[in-house]
């Protein structure tokens, strides 16, 4: 599932181009995106999904300007959240034995995009925080078509004016990448968007973004 081999190619991309697209259908246990898929789409038809804010605490703003997902956040309880819960852990624990970063924990949340929701071009993490270091957004959408458009852009670290990557959010596909450094922002989408988004911290803590 996770093996050595992949994790020395995720830990490769992460330190050479800050980013990485991937397919973890074959590393994730059979049936699971499904599972999960099927969870959000429960959690969305019985109104559990609150609109996603901005920032943290004193500091959290809902701007409808900036994003306009619904999120729930995933607490590890049902039989498909601990399998991925397994799966987190072991790539947080394969990146810090490649990477030396440190990661303590991670705290995740699924998203709904309705069509025509997005989330302009932001960054993950403040600079030098320590509090969100990797992200991992992993798709859950079968069937996802070109001209349903809700892609994920990626810009470059150095220039965040350029893109340098397109993801069609489809069940399985999933984008790694370093918290702090990669630009990235949801396009539009023309049909309901479901993604789980990790976040791997290097604090113990829960610190404001
Ligand atoms: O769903 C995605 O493709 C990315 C979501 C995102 O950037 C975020 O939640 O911070
Ligand atoms: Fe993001």
């Amino acid at each position: 599932m996770v093996s050595d081999g992949w994790l020395d190619e995720l830990a490769d991309s992460l330190s050479e181009k800050a980013w990485i697209e991937l397919d973890l259908l074959g590393h994730l246990p059979v049936g699971l995106i499904a599972a999960l898929r099927n969870e959000v789409e429960i959690l969305d038809r019985t109104e559990a999904m609150g609109r996603a804010g901005i920032g943290r605490g004193a500091d959290l703003t809902r701007d409808r300007s900036v994003r306009r997902d619904k999120i729930a956040w995933l607490d590890g309880y049902t039989a498909a959240q601990s399998e991925l819960f397994r799966f987190f852990d072991a790539l947080r624990v394969g990146l810090n034995q490649r990477l030396f970063l440190g990661l303590k924990r991670y705290e995740a949340h699924y998203a709904t995009y309705q069509p025509g929701d997005f989330y302009k071009r932001h960054l993950d993490s403040f600079r030098g925080r320590a509090s969100r270091v990797v992200s991992l957004v992993l798709y859950l959408n079968e069937g996802w078509q070109l001209q349903d458009g809700g892609e994920l852009r990626v810009f470059s670290p150095d220039n965040e004016d350029q893109m340098v990557g397109l993801v069609r959010p489809e069940a399985g596909r999933a984008a790694l990448f370093l918290s702090e450094d990669v630009p990235h922002e949801v396009l539009p989408a023309n049909r309901t968007r479901y993604s789980i988004a990790c976040w791997f911290r290097q604090d113990e803590v829960p610190l404001p973004l």
